[in-house]
């Protein structure tokens, strides 16, 4: 008798995501750049009292699909991780001046990506962390994959 395709079921892999928005200022500078090389690589960006972002990002894992629960991950259990990893670090910030990982790195949104993996990262369960995008702004998306 041909086998009940139905009745043999396979481990499914899902990537499921989260998206959180969080409010932060910075100031794009290099401390190991002069002022006149600061002002021509960032431009407005270099203002000494900085600017805001409404950033919104999107945490993506990965995984199989528990048989027992459907689900790859609660996300009741993400959104804690984020509020951990994310929003108490930088929500209502200033990055340069309340972040020390940006005292001497310089608050792109790429380096932005980079903190925000490592953040998550620690947070996950192994393995399960797979993608990292930031909008800085509606125009500017920023995607970091642990590499
Ligand atoms: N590679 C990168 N370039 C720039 C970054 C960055 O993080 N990585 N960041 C900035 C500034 O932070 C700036 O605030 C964003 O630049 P810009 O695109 O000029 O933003 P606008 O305010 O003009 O808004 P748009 O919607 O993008 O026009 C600059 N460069
Ligand atoms: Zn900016």
């Amino acid at each position: 008798m041909e086998k009940d395709v139905k009745s043999v079921s396979r481990e499914r892999f899902c990537y499921i995501t989260r998206v959180q928005s969080f409010s932060a200022s910075h100031r794009l500078h290099s401390k190991s750049l002069s002022d006149e090389e600061n002002k021509r690589i960032f431009g407005k960006c270099n203002n000494p009292n900085g600017h805001g972002h409404n950033y919104k990002v999107e945490v993506t894992v990965q995984g199989k699909i528990d048989q027992n629960t459907g689900m790859v991950m609660n996300l009741t259990d993400l959104k804690q991780y984020i509020e951990e990893g994310i929003m108490k670090p930088l929500d209502h910030k200033n990055l340069d001046l309340d972040v020390p990982y940006f005292a001497n790195t310089i608050s792109t949104t790429e380096n932005l990506a980079v903190y925000i993996w490592d953040n998550m990262i620690k947070l996950l369960p192994p393995n399960m962390l797979y993608e990292i995008k930031v909008h800085e702004t509606d125009n500017n998306i920023f995607v970091y994959r642990g590499e």
